[in-house]
């Protein structure tokens, strides 16, 4: 019989600063279409998490496979390519490159991928419409609220239709109204488009809205709790 193959894969993986172990064997799966709050104290390792399970950093030890593939098994130029197409990040400050408009921004992940500039800008704006920010295209990030941006870091991540949407603190800058209509957009698309979500989040409000959470202590999961 077949099974549902996880979008994300976290096993045993353990990642340490010098001395310091921020993981120290985390063993997750991920869904396509659930959402996973990651929770903890400060400190805990839920950022190190995310940034292994979206390749930025390589464990020390341990795998992470994002729809099916080994990140620590793939060359490194098929490995570029799965980040690029497969994960999207949002992270607390939307991370937007300054000096390009919003559909620009949106539109990078495909044209680093080779689309046509033309196909790319279509898809963007698209995108931006879906986010409620197509009125602000041609804006740079300067010229707009952090809620904006965040769409637009939103409609960046998702624009690839990727396996895996990890986000960190995504609404950490924002007010709670502008934070829940960011939450609600990234629910709505994941479920939607069927991509896995893991949020790293302090608030207990937008742990709530997840399928499941998963509370980090000091490197290791200290329990998940199915909501
Ligand atoms: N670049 C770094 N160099 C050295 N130590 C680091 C670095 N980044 C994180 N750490 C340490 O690794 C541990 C885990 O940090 P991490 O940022 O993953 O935790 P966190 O749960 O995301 O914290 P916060 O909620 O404050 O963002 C902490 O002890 C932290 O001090």
């Amino acid at each position: 019989m077949s099974v549902l193959q996880p979008a994300l894969e976290l096993s045993g993986v353990e990642y340490s600063y010098r001395q310091n172990a921020a993981l120290r064997g985390v063993t997750l799966q991920v869904s396509p279409g659930e959402v996973v709050a990651v929770t903890g104290a400060s400190g805990c390792g839920k950022s190190t998490l995310l940034h292994c399970a979206a390749g930025i950093l390589s464990p020390d030890a341990g795998t992470v496979r994002v729809a099916g593939q080994d990140l620590a098994a793939l060359p490194e130029d098929q490995r570029a390519r799965l980040r690029r197409t497969k994960v999207g990040i949002v992270l607390q400050f939307g991370q937007l490159v300054p000096d390009l408009p919003l559909i620009d921004n949106v539109a990078l992940p495909l044209l680093l991928d080779g689309h046509e500039r033309g196909e790319a800008h279509e898809s963007a704006l698209d995108w931006l419409k879906q986010v409620g920010v197509a009125d602000e295209a041609d804006a740079v990030p300067a010229e707009l609220s952090g809620g904006q941006t965040q769409r637009a870091a939103v409609a960046r991540a998702l624009i690839t239709g990727p396996s895996v949407v990890l986000a960190d603190e995504p609404t950490g800058s924002l007010d709670s109204k502008a934070g829940q209509e960011l939450l609600e957009v990234l629910l709505r698309a994941s479920r939607y488009r069927g991509s896995a979500l893991v949020m790293v989040t302090h608030d207990n409000l937008i742990a709530a809205s997840a399928d499941r959470e998963i509370r980090l202590r000091d490197g290791v999961i200290q329990h998940e709790v199915a909501l």
